[in-house]
């Protein structure tokens, strides 16, 4: 909508007060933020539970008074703050402008479907599910979440990673990657554990999958226990870990299956990761063709022979990849 810049307040899914960058116009307040890129849109899906894929993004989210406290309004609040953050984290660390890096707008839609159980980038927006209340909560309540779908529509914009096989698997962990760079920008909470603020709103301590130790969640750690099968478009979702634990040890360091990486901190991993993503991947790569990638990223930016080129090569070392 046109209008004028505002500043409203809301509850986030978790209850966190926080304030949100919207439009007033014609005396009703919209989740469009105008400080960021083109802009960033919240839309509510809650009125189309029938065939929705046919009404994204749905309405832009309005409100009367520019306070979102109401239960229905904290997956927008979450969904709107959170994309703000990712923005910010794109433009700060990389100088990146919005996914596309030319200030595309940033749309997200919650309330999708009924009891939706999954959030995703659909090629165009964020899409976030309510969850069944049980086995998850309203998925933008993650900045984690958040951070993974917008990453598919950096991944999208530069490599192009094929979501199957081995190239999806490092789509998606190149998703929970950056997701969890971002909530460590953020600084609430942050951990290498994914999806904890939305998995299981009744059961503390669990996520859906964990970088640190993904074998605590029945996920392989090393090349040699990846999923070979078709569901999952090639365990996507499964062989992401051996990936994010790559990046864990590249971090975060630590030892596994005899091999000791060194550190070398989310800083330098998430610059080698992005360059990795931006420049060296193709759509069709492949683990090995990651690590070369990886190299190569580290290489540029570090020299080679440098510690960091060789933390690199001992983190893919410690998952089996060569
Ligand atoms: C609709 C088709 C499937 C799209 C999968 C999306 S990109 C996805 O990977 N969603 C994440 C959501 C997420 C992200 C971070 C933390 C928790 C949950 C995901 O992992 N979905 C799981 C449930 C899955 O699809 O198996
Ligand atoms: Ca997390
Ligand atoms: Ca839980
Ligand atoms: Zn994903």
């Amino acid at each position: 909508v046109s209008g004028t810049n505002a500043v409203g307040t809301g509850k986030g899914v978790l209850g966190d007060t926080k304030s949100l960058n919207t439009t007033l116009s014609n005396g009703m307040y919209y989740l469009q933020d105008n400080t960021r890129g083109s802009g960033i849109f919240t839309y509510d899906m809650s009125s189309y539970w029938l065939l929705p894929d046919l009404f994204l993004p749905g309405t832009l989210w309005k409100d009367s008074d520019n306070v979102y406290n109401a239960s229905a309004d904290a997956a927008a609040v979450d969904a709107h703050y959170y994309a703000g953050v990712t923005y910010d984290y794109y433009k700060k660390k990389f100088g990146r402008n919005s996914y596309d890096n030319h200030g595309a707008a940033i749309k997200s839609s919650v309330h999708y479907g009924n009891n939706y159980n999954n959030a995703f980038w659909n090629g165009s927006q964020m899409v976030y599910g309510d969850g069944d209340g049980t086995n998850f909560t309203f998925f933008s309540g993650g900045i984690d979440v958040v951070g993974h779908e917008l990453t598919h529509a950096v991944t999208e914009s530069s490599s192009g990673l094929v979501y199957q096989n081995e190239s999806g698997a490092l789509n998606e962990a190149l998703s929970d990657v950056f997701g969890t760079l971002i909530e460590f920008y953020n600084g609430k909470n942050p951990d290498f554990e994914i999806g904890e603020d939305i998995y299981t709103p009744g059961v503390p301590n669990d996520a859906l999958r964990s970088m640190s130790d993904p074998a605590k969640y029945g996920y392989p750690d090393n090349y040699s226990k990846r999923y070979t099968g078709t569901d999952d478009n090639g365990g996507v979702h499964t062989n992401s870990s051996i990936i994010n634990k790559a990046a864990y040890l590249l971090s975060e360091g630590g030892s596994q299956y005899g091999v000791t990486v060194p550190g070398i901190g989310r800083d330098k991993l998430g610059a080698i990761y992005y360059r990795m993503n931006t420049v060296y991947l193709t759509s069709n790569a492949t683990f090995s063709q990651a690590r070369a990638a990886a190299v190569q990223a580290a290489t540029d930016l570090y020299g080679a022979g440098s510690a960091e080129v060789n933390a690199v090569n001992k983190s893919f070392d410690a998952v089996g990849i060569q």
